[in-house]
């Protein structure tokens, strides 16, 4: 299957198992959503779907287009096409976003093409421009250092501009929509979904809130509780959490 799958995974942190035999596919050209209540294991997931290093299965398989990537280090992993935008953006101070965009941008062609020479710097800057006028994002951002001094909803634009820029076959994206105000979320989803049309990505998105929901649709929402996932549906399911919260799944499906 073209794009990410994953297959009875558990993973342990400090001895105790978080991710208990989860499975998982997200195909490309299509967007999943995972919701679930606080410490369910949500954020591990994202952690170990990219290759942290603390955070390495116990068992199970990780696979992007068939290829099995339990034992690649984060680095392969994103460049050969997985994205993660982070819960909480960590600040880079001394590196510029254009910098480091640039820089990423340039290892992700060299992946695809070893003799690629890297992309010529006007047309990285007509594309950075375009794309930070699209989410609406101030010029100065891109002289500025990564995440330092920024605003949380400064943060998630700057993760979803590392998108646009990056195109990743695969992006998973933690909360995006936390610390962000009512016009900023419908440009960021705005965002996500044009990028997710233009280059059939397959998205995976964990939220709490429905109300990204309502700009992003997905094509499946998956109910994660106790380290997996309990109960799948459509989007409508969203909206049956929103009014009734998880006690109703819980008593429908037992934990183990
Ligand atoms: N480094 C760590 N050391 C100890 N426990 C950890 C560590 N990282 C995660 N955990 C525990 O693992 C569980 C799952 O945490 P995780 O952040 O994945 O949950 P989540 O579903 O993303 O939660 P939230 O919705 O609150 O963001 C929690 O009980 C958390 O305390």
């Amino acid at each position: 299957m073209t794009g990410l799958e994953i297959k009875n995974l558990s993973v342990n942190i400090h001895d105790k198992e978080i991710i208990k035999n989860f499975s998982l596919k997200v195909p490309k050209g299509e967007i999943h959503a995972v919701m679930g209540p606080n410490g369910t294991g949500k954020s591990t997931l994202s952690y170990s779907i990219m290759g942290h290093p603390a955070y390495h299965p116990t068992q199970g398989e990780i696979l992007l287009n068939d290829q099995i990537i339990n034992d690649w280090s984060p680095d392969q992993r994103s460049q050969a096409g997985l994205f993660l935008a982070m819960q909480y953006p960590v600040a880079v101070p001394g590196v510029s976003v254009a910098n480091f965009l640039r820089t990423a941008m340039n290892i992700r062609r060299k992946a695809a093409n070893p003799s690629d020479k890297g992309i010529p710097i006007p047309e990285f800057r007509k594309i950075l421009k375009e794309k930070m006028a699209y989410l609406k994002m101030d010029p100065s951002f891109s002289s500025r250092y990564l995440n330092d001094g920024f605003s949380g909803g400064e943060k998630k634009r700057a993760e979803v501009l590392q998108m646009a820029m990056l195109k990743p076959e695969i992006a998973i994206l933690d909360e995006i929509d936390s610390g962000l105000d009512i016009d900023a979320l419908r440009i960021v989803a705005e965002g996500i979904n044009t990028l997710a049309q233009e280059n059939q990505m397959g998205i995976l998105i964990i939220t709490h809130y429905q109300r990204l929901l309502d700009y992003i649709k997905p094509d499946v929402v998956h109910i994660m509780m106790d380290g997996h996932i309990v109960l799948s549906g459509k989007s409508e399911l969203a909206l049956e959490l929103e009014e009734k919260g998880y006690d109703w799944i819980r008593q429908e499906q037992p934990l183990p």
